[in-house]
């Protein structure tokens, strides 16, 4: 037991946070460690086991980042931006594998992770599931094959809390298809139709979000052609298909090389 990988979940509190907790107390490959949230959060010095509603388990949540992260051999972080960019600074320190699945990242985030995954392995998805990363390869797939007279829509959808938009797993699928057309997303990505738009410009690679109630996380790919429309579709009804996905990219990440990797190295895709 005291070999198996130690693994830090960080942002324990959240609806990733609690789910990774419990996928990674069920392993029987890897050790919790520890949990950490925010300063000042209500959940920082409660038995993380009590505080899910549940009985106790002897790990205490901490917002001791530093500390934790020092004794991890992977840290799990599905949490803001802010806090992934700061905590790849420790996780480079202590060599641990940083697995990323927080979404939402500005240019000058990526950067920065970039520069942390020169001495440690970072794993980093918009999405750990199997079906969308599968689904990721088939949209290259199909936009190589149908060419440029075929209008591509992205359309998302997420629960009622959910802060970015378009959602990091739409953004992945915008890259394999603009990357399919030989374009870079960010000369052809529509993001946001509101008004007299003018017609839907040649090309383009639209982006559709919708936010409400409890959905998990729905995504289509529509590719739009006269007379016929080809709609690929992934839906996640439970949370545990990214919790199983991350854990298994920090026992994979284990014994590499620094470097950025993602979900398509962790499963051989
Ligand atoms: N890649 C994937 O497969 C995947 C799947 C689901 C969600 N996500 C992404 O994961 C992120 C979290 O989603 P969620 O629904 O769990 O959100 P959430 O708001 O429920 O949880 C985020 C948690 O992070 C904590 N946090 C914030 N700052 C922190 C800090 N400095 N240190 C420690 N903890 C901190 C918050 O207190 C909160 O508990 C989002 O970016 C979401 O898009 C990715
Ligand atoms: O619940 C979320 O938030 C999710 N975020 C990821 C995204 O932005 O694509 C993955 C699906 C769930």
């Amino acid at each position: 037991m005291g070999n198996l990988p130690g693994i830090v979940v960080m942002g324990a509190s959240g609806r990733m946070g609690q789910m990774l907790t419990h996928t990674v107390l069920q392993s029987d490959r890897a050790r919790l460690i520890g949990c950490v949230e925010r300063p000042g959060h209500p959940w920082v010095g409660r038995d993380v086991g009590e505080a899910m509603g549940g009985a106790p388990i002897g790990l205490q949540v901490t917002d001791d980042a530093v500390g934790m992260i020092a004794q991890a051999q992977a840290v799990i972080d599905f949490t803001v931006p802010a806090a992934t960019v700061a905590t790849a600074t420790l996780t480079a320190q202590a060599r641990a594998v940083h697995v990323i699945g927080t979404t939402g990242f500005a240019p000058e985030d990526l950067e920065k992770l970039r520069a942390a995954a020169r001495h440690a392995v970072i794993v980093r998805a918009g999405n750990m599931s199997l079906g969308v990363n599968l689904l990721v390869g088939l949209t290259r797939k199909v936009a190589a094959a149908l060419g440029p007279e075929f209008d591509i829509e992205i359309v998302e959808a997420h629960h009622r809390h959910k802060v970015d938009a378009p959602s990091g797993t739409a953004l992945m699928l915008g890259e394999a298809a603009a990357e399919a057309r030989g374009v870079a997303l960010s000369e052809v990505a529509d993001r946001g139709r509101d008004g007299i738009t003018g017609e839907r410009q040649a090309g383009a690679i639209g982006f559709s979000a919708i936010r409400g109630g409890d959905v998990v996380g729905e995504h289509d790919v529509i590719f739009a052609g006269a007379g016929e429309r080809l709609v690929l579709r992934h839906v996640a009804t439970d949370r545990a298909i990214f919790a199983r996905g991350a854990l298994a990219a920090a026992l994979w990440g284990q014994d590499r090389k620094p470097g950025e990797y993602d979900m398509t190295d962790v499963l051989g895709l």
